[in-house]
């Protein structure tokens, strides 16, 4: 190990109270709203089927031409209040929105530029809105804030030059500023889901994003900060040149899951992925049928995966111009909300089991509880699922969540193996199992193997 001055800060999972609040938050909501919202996907008459946030790149508008849709700001429909209801009905603990993203504009009234609400027709700081009506229901809010920006003049790729120096330095204290005015004017903000930092100018100031972090837990003390954040001494990014977790959990996973078999390394830390619900959307696209559009239970798997592995789960939305939300975001938060209200209670504060990942589906352990659930999601055909576990570990019951005085049959097939029956006629949304398990001392945390 070499000593790094920009690199981890510590070992470990966080143990106090914000870290560990985060950790049983476990699901949710990821929202993406700009300027990007209106034209949706589509530029000159032209649909673009890749990321409607990323449309100023894909059809190539000069920042002066896409900057003028600042004109046409005008969310008329926007009710923070419906939208803070919705996702507490679905179940939602927590809820992290888009501050700025990539194209630089920001959805609060900021003193540091003109590119914000403040200067279009609808001046509504809805940063102001969301964190008060989230936050009156319950739901923790985190702000995503992207270092990229393709609007500051003074955003740079890479350093290359004195001027490139020079120019740097200004959108460095820019974004300090920024972000000092976000947690003074938003004190409930719990934490930060940095983006945008892959470009060689931020790899160069592994210092500033350590910085970052100082200040906002100085500001702060229990802030929660990323780790796609951070780069160290020598650029590397997420995990330092020592291969230590910068950051306070790891933020790689964006429309990718780790595997059970090669990643189960995630569980020794906090991690957190972010979904979306078509391929490759993160804001608002008028046209959804540019990719496929993944069902409520293919939502659901997404989720318990995540779980399953101790990580949590974001679930995204694209908010429309106009402040309403589509269709298809509405019914799939009304869905998850339905099998939610059964089954949350394996999501919440759900943590890695370590028995042997079985093909019908998932075990998830209650990090407080210590109770165990079967979550299946692979019907078999066989009509039963297989149980496998640890030496001296059993299976003594196994009850339904959909109606836990129901016990289903359990039957030996080996040693540390049962079967258990699955009842008729089989179900159409991912079926939870409540396990009741005696371990060899029965003290908490005995049948969950050590982490690797
Ligand atoms: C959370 C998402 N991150 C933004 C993005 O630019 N992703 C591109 C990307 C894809 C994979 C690894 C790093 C970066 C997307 O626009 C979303 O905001």
């Amino acid at each position: 190990n070499e000593s790094l001055k920009y690199g981890s800060q510590y070992e470990g999972k966080r143990q106090d109270e914000a870290m560990q609040k985060f950790r049983e938050n476990r699901l949710g909501q990821f929202i993406h709203w700009g300027l990007y919202a209106i034209p949706g996907g589509k530029w000159d008459g032209k649909i673009y089927p890749g990321a409607a946030e990323w449309l100023q790149s894909w059809a190539d508008v000069p920042p002066e031409e896409w900057s003028k849709l600042i004109n046409q700001w005008n969310p008329d429909e926007f009710d923070a209040q419906e939208w803070a209801h919705m996702a507490k009905e679905a179940g939602f603990k927590y809820m992290t929105v888009t501050t700025k993203h990539h194209e630089g504009f920001c959805l609060w009234p900021s003193e540091y530029t003109d590119f914000d609400v403040a200067s279009a027709p609808n001046k509504t700081d809805i940063m102001g809105e969301l964190i008060d009506a989230y936050t009156k229901v319950g739901i923790d809010v985190y702000f995503y804030y992207s270092i990229l920006d393709w609007h500051h003049p003074d955003w740079r790729y890479d350093i290359k030059s004195e001027e490139d120096e020079q120019a740097f330095e200004r959108y460095k204290t820019y974004v300090d500023n920024q972000l000092t005015e976000l947690v003074e004017r938003y004190p409930e903000v719990k934490g930060f889901w940095f983006d945008g930092t892959w470009d060689k100018s931020v790899k160069k100031n592994g210092k500033w994003t350590l910085e970052i972090q100082q200040m906002l837990k100085s500001l702060k003390p229990g802030m929660i900060v990323n780790s796609r954040l951070r780069a160290d001494d020598h650029g590397s990014r997420h995990f330092d040149s020592n291969d230590k977790l910068m950051g306070d959990y790891e933020s790689g996973y964006e429309r990718r899951l780790p595997s059970f078999r090669e990643d189960t390394i995630v569980t020794t830390r906090d991690w957190e992925a972010v979904m979306t619900v078509p391929e490759n959307q993160w804001g608002y696209h008028q046209d959804w049928s540019v990719s496929h559009v993944k069902s409520t239970n293919e939502v659901l798997e997404w989720i318990t995966h995540s779980v399953a592995m101790g990580g949590n789960m974001l679930v995204n939305i694209g908010p429309k111009p106009d402040g309403t939300i589509r269709q298809q975001e509405k019914t799939l938060m009304k869905e998850i909300e339905q099998w939610m209200d059964i089954n949350g209670e394996a999501i919440y504060a759900g943590d890695y089991l370590g028995w042997e990942k079985q093909d019908w589906g998932y075990y998830i352990a209650d990090q407080k509880t210590n109770e165990v659930y079967a979550l299946v999601f692979n019907v078999p055909v066989t009509q039963k699922i297989t149980v496998a576990t640890p030496e001296g570990i059993s299976i003594e019951e196994a009850h339904p969540l959909k109606d836990e005085s129901e016990s289903l049959k359990i039957s030996e097939k080996g040693p540390n193996e049962v079967f258990i029956h699955l009842p008729q006629p089989m179900f159409e949304a991912p079926y939870v199992i409540k396990l009741k398990v005696s371990g060899k001392d029965g003290s908490k945390g005995t049948y969950r193997k050590a982490k690797t």
